[in-house]
């Protein structure tokens, strides 16, 4: 992973004084990629290191990490995916910023899905009625306060032992975010 400091700054030149903290809530970005169904996004799993299932996505982690570090009652998850039906964005090939983003145990973004535009997926194959909760969009909001050339970062809620290549063999990813 990249440090973000050793390339923003000569980037910015003299317009270090546009930069500024960035608040909470924040909306940042959106994760823009090809929308796959489950058996397409099954015979690009080997290679791709861009795709973002719809759904698997626990809002809850933020939550639950604050709740955690404040010695509060951690709430059960309610958003946890069920796995038939699914649907992955595919940022690979036709995607945006939000590709970018590397995964932290301790984030600074959080994930929410959005719906809106639903019948304007012109380019799709398959149109989705709007208010379609399969396919929403993927947002990034800022879950705290994140200083000026912070690494922007989200947490995957990648479960271990829960991807598996097209051989069977199971996905393993050195992760180095630096969190404990
Ligand atoms: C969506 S991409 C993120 C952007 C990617 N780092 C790049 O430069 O294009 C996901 C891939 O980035 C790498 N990655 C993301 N977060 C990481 C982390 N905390 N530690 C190590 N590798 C990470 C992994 O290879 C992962 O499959």
């Amino acid at each position: 992973m990249r440090q973000a400091t050793s390339v923003l700054p000569r980037l910015l030149g003299d317009n270090k004084d546009v930069i500024a903290t960035i608040s909470s809530h924040i909306f940042i970005c959106e994760y823009v990629g090809e929308l796959l169904d489950e058996k397409e996004a099954e015979n690009r799993i080997d290679s791709n290191e861009y795709l973002f299932d719809l759904g698997n996505y626990d809002e809850e982690i933020p939550k639950r990490n604050a709740a955690r570090s404040n010695n509060l009652k951690v709430e059960s998850n309610s958003l946890q995916r069920k796995d038939e039906d699914g649907f992955t964005l595919d940022g690979a090939r036709y995607g945006n910023v939000g590709r970018f983003i590397n995964h932290s145990c301790s984030p600074n973004l959080y994930a929410q899905n959005v719906m809106y535009d639903h019948g304007d997926m012109s380019a799709q194959i398959v149109m989705y009625d709007h208010g379609d909760m399969r396919v929403p969009h993927i947002i990034f909001s800022a879950s705290k306060s994140i200083a000026p050339l912070e690494e922007l970062t989200y947490h995957y809620n990648y479960q271990v032992d829960h991807v598996y290549d097209t051989n069977g063999n199971m996905k393993r990813k050195n992760q180095r975010c630096g969190s404990p």
